[in-house]
């Protein structure tokens, strides 16, 4: 059964100056459940990660991350989970294994936990010949996966993902979430944010948020029959189509 909220959330806002880049969001994510966190660009999705790791303090609202919450806790949130960005993932000039150590060592593994760890990703992902590659020479997709990895090193409770698969191609975006499922099934949280519309369908549930709001929230079957569509593409593109709301639409839909 997931039913023990690792993620609790209530009209979490904040603004910069007089600009509210997230308004009064209210959620919850469940032990092991796959959360993806969607919505166009701009919509307020990295603000609201980033409060929620302990990053940004919260202009109001309150929320609890791991059973710490982001105003009082927000170290102990930063130890309790993992986080995979988009734009940072691993250095380049490091090879697979010196990587693992760092990212080990800054986690606090032992030696002998980051010899364990080591062992373990080379036989799972497969790394035998390019364990002594410098990181910078390998596929991005490759990059993803071990950056992953790297971030689970240290068991956290909650992993967050920024668009963990942008740029790669669909094969190895399947493998990616083949990964993420596995995660998942061994009880680890999974919060996902990702322009890929396709991905959305994978997800537990899936929010949905425009100009700062969650305007919707649910199972992808669910939205679906809230929306009458069929997929979520479709569901994405009602809301953003809907006459109360403007949305800025930079990086558009990618459903390949
Ligand atoms: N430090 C900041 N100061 C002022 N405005 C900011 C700041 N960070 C973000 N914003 C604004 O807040 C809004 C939400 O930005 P945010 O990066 O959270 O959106 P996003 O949904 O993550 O978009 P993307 O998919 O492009 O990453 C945007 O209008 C952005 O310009």
């Amino acid at each position: 059964m997931k039913e023990e909220a690792v993620i609790q959330v209530e009209n979490l806002t904040k603004k910069f100056g007089d600009f509210t880049a997230v308004n009064a969001i209210s959620f919850e994510v469940k032990k092991g459940e796959i959360f993806g966190f969607l919505g166009a660009n701009g919509a307020g999705k990295t603000t609201a990660m980033k409060m929620l790791i302990g990053i940004y303090k919260p202009t109001s609202g309150n929320a609890q991350v791991a059973s710490f919450n982001v105003y009082k806790n927000p170290n102990e949130i930063k130890k309790n989970i993992g986080y995979m960005s988009q734009k940072f993932a691993l250095y380049d000039d490091l090879t697979v294994k010196e990587n693992i150590t760092f990212f080990g060592g800054i986690y606090g593994l032992s030696r002998s936990q980051i010899k364990e760890k080591t062992a373990q990703l080379i036989e799972e992902l497969n790394l035998q010949e390019t364990v002594n590659q410098l990181v910078g020479t390998l596929p991005l997709g490759w990059k993803q996966k071990i950056s992953f990895s790297v971030a689970l090193l240290h068991n956290p409770k909650i992993v967050f993902l920024d668009e963990p698969t942008s740029g790669v191609d669909p094969i190895t975006r399947r493998q990616f979430w083949e990964m993420i499922y596995e995660t998942a099934n061994n009880g680890t949280t999974i919060f996902v944010t990702t322009h890929y519309m396709d991905e959305a369908e994978y997800c537990d549930r899936v929010s949905i948020m425009v100009n700062g709001n969650i305007e919707a929230l649910d199972t992808p079957k669910k939205l679906k029959k809230q929306f009458n569509v069929v997929t979520m593409n479709d569901v994405f593109l009602k809301l953003a189509r809907s006459p109360s709301l403007t949305l800025p639409f930079g990086k558009g839909v990618k459903n390949d």
